[in-house]
């Protein structure tokens, strides 16, 4: 039997990304999705193109060997699938996890193989591999969860591509660029060792790189898209061509490097070459990223361990400079009633329906006496007041 790949989420990281890589290392890949178009498409097409996007120009591969089945309608193929399965991956968006759990640990219960299903959740979100395990467990059949470590390992990992929207005629194949890190933990495999994707950089320590990936690349990709947003502009490319914008992401991510160094041991100068690196890539102008996909969501994006509230609460707990995040945060709270996105909308309502101290309470998790609380109430209450005089 050859090397098998679940792969929860046949979306743009999913096929990009993940499958990309899985495809590469010889992996046959099981798409588990629950869209139906998703599943029907990727079942009539034996095979997509990935077309990975520098200024060096586009470079196409063509991904084969996969097959998709519907955990909606087809939930015991999954469990058979996951039964048999080497590796599970997913790229479904970090509070779809739960959704997932339920099918993943009947197929961890089914298991007879003699080496344990290695579990890599591939989301923006720090331990999101640990978060999915914890709804897994939920799940199983709770007498036999002495022996789950010979079913089942679980490794968090840190992934780094922007894939924009794609074009609407697309289909499968994928638009995406070039560059990419994908960084898992590989202590948890213990003597089995870790599965062989040569596309991952396997490390003991994941925190430094998932710290230092979510508050850099997305905390910098989502001040663009805030600010961006806020000024009318269409892509991240356009937002940061204007200075004002290009500032306050470097000012922003001035602040969260000074964390990343001070926390991490990284040094200043290797630091100003991730950030340097990452403007330069989120403002790709071959990737046509509009600022609405990189704010998706604003409502996770302004939770307490993401990309905003995260590194701010660390620097004021630290006594460090955090007005740049301020800005990016007012911007956040201002992406309101945009069009698909349904958690901009939820975030209007709490705005205009919600005290200031409710809204602060309930979009950040802050309490408080949290040293940054405060200045998060005030700009609640300046966001609220703008509107309500609109
Ligand atoms: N798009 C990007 O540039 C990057 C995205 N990410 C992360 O990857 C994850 C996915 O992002 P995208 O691929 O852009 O989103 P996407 O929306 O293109 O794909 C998500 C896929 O998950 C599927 N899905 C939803 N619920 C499901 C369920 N219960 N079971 C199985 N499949 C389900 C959807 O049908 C969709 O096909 C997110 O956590 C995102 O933050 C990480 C790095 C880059
Ligand atoms: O996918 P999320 O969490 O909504 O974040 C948006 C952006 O952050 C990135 O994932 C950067 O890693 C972008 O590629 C992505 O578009």
């Amino acid at each position: 039997m050859g090397k098998k790949a679940i792969q929860f989420g046949g979306g743009n990281i999913g096929r990009g990304f993940v499958a990309e890589f899985l495809h590469q290392s010889g992996y046959e890949v099981v798409f588990v999705d629950v869209v139906p178009q998703v599943i029907e498409s990727l079942s009539n097409n034996k095979s997509y193109n990935v077309t990975e996007i520098s200024d060096e120009g586009e470079k196409t591969k063509t991904i084969t060997n996969y097959r998709a089945i519907s955990s909606k309608t087809d939930e015991p193929e999954v469990v058979k699938e996951l039964a048999t399965a080497d590796v599970v991956t997913c790229a479904v968006g970090p509070n779809v996890l739960k959704f997932i759990a339920p099918v993943i640990a009947k197929g961890i219960d089914a298991r007879e193989a003699d080496r344990p299903l290695a579990v890599i959740a591939c989301e923006n979100a720090i331990n999101a591999t640990d978060t999915l395990r914890g709804h897994i467990e939920g799940h199983l059949d709770k007498a036999r969860l002495d022996t789950l470590l010979k079913r089942a390992r679980f490794a968090n990992s840190a992934i780094d591509r922007i894939v924009p929207n794609q074009p609407a005629n697309a289909g499968l194949d994928v638009r995406i660029e070039k560059f990419y890190e994908w960084v898992v933990e590989q202590t948890p495999f213990g003597e089995y060792g870790h599965p062989d994707i040569s596309a991952i950089h396997w490390v003991d320590h994941l925190e430094p790189y998932i710290e230092r990936k979510l508050f850099t690349v997305n905390t910098g990709h989502a001040t663009a898209a805030y600010y961006g947003h806020n000024a009318g502009k269409k892509t991240i490319h356009d937002a940061l061509a204007d200075e004002k914008i290009h500032k306050a992401v470097h000012d922003a991510l001035d602040e969260t490097a000074a964390l990343i160094i001070k926390k991490h041991g990284i040094s200043k100068e290797e630091q100003k070459e991730y950030v340097d690196t990452i403007v330069q890539r989120i403002s790709n102008p071959y990737l046509e990223d509009i600022v609405e996909r990189v704010g998706r969501a604003p409502l996770r994006k302004l939770s307490r361990k993401e990309r905003f509230i995260g590194p701010a609460a660390q620097l004021a707990e630290l006594g460090m400079k955090y007005d740049a995040l301020l800005g990016s945060i007012d911007k956040a709270l201002r992406f309101q009633n945009v069009e698909g996105d349904a958690e901009s909308f939820e975030l209007s309502k709490i705005l205009q329906e919600k005290s200031a101290a409710e809204a602060t309470k309930q979009l950040t998790e802050l309490e408080t006496d949290h040293p940054l609380y405060r200045d998060v109430l005030r700009l609640v209450e300046k966001v609220q007041s703008e509107f309500e005089s609109m």
